[in-house]
């Protein structure tokens, strides 16, 4: 296992991204091709930024990101890709829509990969991750243009059946992923959620 995340760690350095995590990205990315050029991105939980820097080179100069994290992202993109603005809110404030949508009324893709300050407790933790999932989800809802895509990172809980229920019916298609680059020994899972169906009431 060891192996394997240093593998992914050596890879994101060799190419300059600031985290390994944009291995996950890329796997789905290559699987479902759901970001292309021109699209308008929302990453919520993008510090470092590896998730944003990659999705600006795949959606490209005519594209947009909007980074969003507690914590101050500063990193340039890299030639020929998106300008990406970052901003440094919670995720859980109201006020966040309004400073977003300064950049754009509405996301062409939602990427979320937040992970909130683990205690140790499974049960608390994921308890605190799908207060944050659920925040995405709701956020999703007023910020995505009909037919978006979503891609959320879960850590499974009880709770967790449920949270795919409401994607399945908010989306036209809805997969659990792992990506491979994705610890074996961590309860966390991608959830992506494709064609989203804007004007569905449930
Ligand atoms: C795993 S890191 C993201 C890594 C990033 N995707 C990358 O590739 O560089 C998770 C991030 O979620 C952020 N986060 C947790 N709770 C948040 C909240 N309520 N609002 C905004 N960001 C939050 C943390 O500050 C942390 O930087």
């Amino acid at each position: 296992m060891r192996k394997i995340n240093d593998y992914y760690s050596k890879k994101a350095k060799k190419n300059k991204y600031p985290a390994r995590s944009v291995y996950k990205l890329e796997e789905v990315q290559q699987k479902y091709k759901f970001l292309r050029r021109g699209d308008s991105v929302l990453d919520l939980g993008c510090y470092p930024g590896s998730w944003s820097l990659f999705a600006a080179e795949v959606v490209g100069p005519k594209g947009i990101v909007v980074g969003v994290d507690l914590q101050q992202a500063d990193r340039s993109p890299r030639p020929d890709s998106a300008p990406i603005h970052w901003l440094t809110q919670d995720i859980m404030e109201p006020e966040l829509i309004g400073a977003v949508r300064k950049y754009r009324p509405a996301f062409k893709v939602l990427i979320s990969d937040l992970a909130p300050k683990t205690t140790g407790n499974r049960w608390a933790d994921a308890q605190k991750s799908l207060i944050l999932v659920r925040q995405t989800l709701m956020l999703a809802e007023e910020l995505l243009l009909n037919k978006g895509h979503y891609l959320c990172k879960v850590f499974q809980g009880e709770d967790f059946p449920d949270f795919v229920e409401e994607v399945k019916k908010k989306f036209v298609m809805a997969k659990v992923l792992k990506p491979k680059s994705s610890r074996v020994e961590s309860r966390e899972v991608f959830v992506l959620g494709m064609e989203f169906k804007k004007h569905v009431i449930d």
